[in-house]
């Protein structure tokens, strides 16, 4: 398996987010590839960690006061196996190859995950979305789409939302693909549900998050009532993962986003959560301004040259990191287990670094990584594929009925799969294994394409 890792290495040397994604699944999938040769024979895992199609073009647009800006946009459609491309889109400036290549390929194996006919996909922009007025952030969104829109459709490529991209930027890019292609169809998710969107998907992730950390903690007779809760981020899926925990009873301490975070003793309850969100998504301010409002709350600047989050190292029993990418080093990793943390639910896309991982797995934490605790999003996602198509729309109480039992599902799969494998309870290896399996079959199944 090595020589994949070399592959990869020697054609993208720099792209080390991808190189960590995938360094995850090859150890995962060493096993099955040992007992399935025709899975070598026919270059699954080569092609797997080769994007079908990358789009990459520049997205120009007129800032306030008139001055021509130029951004950078991507997609990468990573695999089309099991279904259309799906997955979100990112806007912040930090996006790169490395980042959509990494979050593509995770997508593939989550997406094969939730029973739904979605293949796996991401794009974004280096564009950050921060200190914008709406109408910039409108102009910008236009130009992405003049462009984006050939390599789209309801039955090719059907984008979401991800950081830095919610309801208001899916509305602006929706209204030119509607333009341009003159053709209203469900060629994005997490739309408005005045105009085709599904009720739950905005809360989907974080309701999902913390589906699967209650099948998680029902393995070990527990319930998430009365569990202190430290969660990560402030935007959408810390948002409905703090609403869900609230609502189950728990208590949950912290939020953050990229200047700090909040540490709230008497617990974030549902009025706070209020404010959050008009906050974060109307008045787009700075978390800080939570402790500003709620005195007692104490907020701490992040500090570039420490080696450690100090959000991490709070006395709590479960975990919901909800931020970003690699949030979570070896350090916090072992002042969470310090700490007495025995469960870990990624809301966020692989934000625990590989040697944290393997502090958590060393210590016997039910952690569950991001393909598999976030997957409510996407199949939500999905669900909302599925009702365009049919021209219905769910109740609340059905969506969210199904994304439980799919959140289910995933977690009985995840666990399935690392017991035939030999690593029982394990969820990193289940969740690749599951995956991978599903994606694997259906290649073979289309011949060499
Ligand atoms: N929105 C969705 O449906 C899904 C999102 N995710 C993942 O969840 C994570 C959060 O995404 P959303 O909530 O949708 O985005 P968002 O844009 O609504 O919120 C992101 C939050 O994280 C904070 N943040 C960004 N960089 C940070 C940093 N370096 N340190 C601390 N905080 C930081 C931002 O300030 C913001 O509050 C991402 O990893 C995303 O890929 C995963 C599955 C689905
Ligand atoms: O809803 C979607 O299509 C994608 C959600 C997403 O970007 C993710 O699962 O990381």
């Amino acid at each position: 398996m090595d020589s994949i890792l070399d592959i990869v290495m020697a054609r993208d040397p720099f792209e080390k987010e991808f190189h960590q994604a995938v360094t995850e699944v090859i150890e995962s999938v060493k096993p099955v590839l040992d007992r399935n040769p025709e899975y070598r024979h026919a270059g699954i895992m080569e092609r797997l960690i080769e994007p079908e199609r990358v789009v990459q073009f520049r997205v120009p647009w007129m800032d306030d006061q008139g001055q021509v800006r130029v951004n950078r946009g991507f997609r990468v459609q990573m695999n089309s196996a099991i279904g259309p491309y799906k997955g979100g889109m990112r806007f912040h400036p930090s996006v790169n190859l490395s980042i959509m290549k990494f979050l593509a390929f995770e997508q593939v194996f989550k997406n094969a995950l939730t029973t739904l006919p979605i293949g796996g996909g991401k794009g974004g922009s280096d564009f950050d979305p921060k200190g914008k007025s709406d109408n910039e952030v409108m102009r910008f969104c236009q130009s992405f789409m003049c462009e984006l829109f050939r390599y789209l459709g309801p039955y090719t490529d059907v984008p979401a939302g991800d950081i830095g991209v919610g309801g208001r930027e899916i509305g602006y890019l929706f209204g030119m693909y509607k333009k341009l292609k003159n053709e209203f169809s469900g060629v994005l998710t997490g739309k408005s549900l005045n105009w085709g969107g599904s009720l739950i998907r905005p809360e989907a992730t974080g309701y999902g998050s913390v589906f699967f950390a209650d099948e998680m903690l029902s393995t070990r007779k527990q319930s998430l009532k009365d569990k202190v809760c430290l969660v990560s981020g402030s935007g959408n899926v810390a948002q409905y993962t703090i609403e869900k925990l609230n609502h189950l009873g728990a208590k949950v301490l912290t939020l953050s986003d990229s200047s700090g975070y909040v540490y709230d003793e008497k617990g974030i309850d549902d009025a706070k959560l209020q404010y959050i969100m008009y906050l974060k998504n109307v008045k787009r301010g700075r978390i800080k301004e939570y402790a500003e409002k709620y005195p007692k709350a104490v907020y701490t600047a992040f500090d570039a040259g420490t080696d450690h989050n100090p959000l991490w190292n709070h006395k709590a029993d479960c975990v919901f990191p909800s931020a970003t990418q690699n949030e979570i080093n070896a350090k916090d990793a072992q002042n969470l287990v310090n700490n007495g943390v025995y469960m870990v639910s990624e809301g966020a896309n692989m934000p625990t670094m590989p040697d944290g991982i393997d502090i958590f797995l060393d210590n016997n934490i039910l952690y569950a990584p991001g393909k598999a605790a976030n997957a409510g999003g996407v199949a939500v996602s999905g669900l909302e594929m599925s009702q365009n198509s049919m021209r219905i729309r769910w109740s609340r109480q059905e969506v969210e009925s199904r994304l439980k039992s799919i959140m289910q599902s995933i977690h009985a799969s995840c666990l399935l799969a690392s017991e035939e494998y030999g690593t029982p309870g394990n969820y990193v290896n289940g969740a690749n294994i599951a995956g991978f399996i599903k994606v694997a079959d259906s290649m073979m199944d289309q011949g060499i394409v």
